[in-house]
């Protein structure tokens, strides 16, 4: 079994919850209200500029050099997809500026930040990996389960279900299953354990989405 394999089996559960959730079941027949898309969307401008930051600064820290240009790829791509979110999807659903990173976005890209500049890139890759790995499959999912008709979110559905992301999620999975691999026992674990740890945080992001978490006021 390769490290990706299992890894997916640790996670199995967690990604069950997610394709089951409200948030996920109400994008694919587009009754999602709009204002938790809103919501979503504006937190996930945030997250995708953090998430290539960090993609970037795993990319400066990989070993091998194919890795080093994946990896500042996948920093761009994310970049990218950041700006298409500002020219159109901000305009069509009304999102004016994506304003604070509220709990859960805030959290998971600290996470994601921290674990890039301090844990060994190989458990790093692996913290990165559901970003990639579960939306494809929910992407996926969506696509393969919606129903035919309108859907106001169907351009969100395309971007995770088209070809052009599979070969970046492909790719990722085979650099985190060759260094995981190469490395040892105790690293090995600690890649599972952000693997996990990453996929839980994806699950609170669409959660907190659908309820609208944001900070408490204090005082
Ligand atoms: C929270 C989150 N995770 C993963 C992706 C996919 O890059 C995304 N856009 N947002
Ligand atoms: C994982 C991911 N999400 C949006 S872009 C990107 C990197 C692939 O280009």
């Amino acid at each position: 079994m390769t490290w990706s394999e299992y890894a997916w089996v640790a996670i199995e559960p967690i990604y069950q919850s997610i394709i089951a959730m409200p948030f996920i079941t109400e994008l694919q027949d587009g009754t999602l209200p709009i204002e938790k898309f809103q919501f979503y969307m504006a937190q996930d401008s945030g997250y995708l500029e953090h998430f290539g930051r960090a993609l970037a600064l795993i990319g400066a820290r990989a070993h091998d050099t194919d890795d080093v240009l994946a990896f500042l790829r996948f920093g761009e791509g994310a970049i990218v997809v950041e700006k298409a979110l500002h020219e159109s999807y901000f305009n069509d659903f009304g999102v004016a500026e994506h304003g604070m990173l509220e709990p859960a976005c805030h959290h998971y890209v600290h996470y994601l930040k921290s674990t890039a500049a301090l844990a060994p890139v190989e458990v790093a890759m692996a913290a990165v990996l559901p970003c990639f790995w579960i939306y494809k499959k929910v992407g996926d999912y969506i696509y393969a389960h919606q129903h035919a008709g309108d859907n106001p979110y169907q351009r969100w559905i395309d971007t995770y279900a088209g070809e052009d992301f599979a070969i970046s999620v492909r790719q990722a999975i085979a650099i985190c299953d060759r260094v995981a691999a190469a490395t040892t026992d105790s690293v090995r674990e600690r890649m599972t354990e952000a693997f996990i740890t990453a996929s839980r945080l994806e699950y609170r992001f669409w959660d907190s989405a659908y309820r609208l978490v944001r900070w408490q006021s204090v005082g």
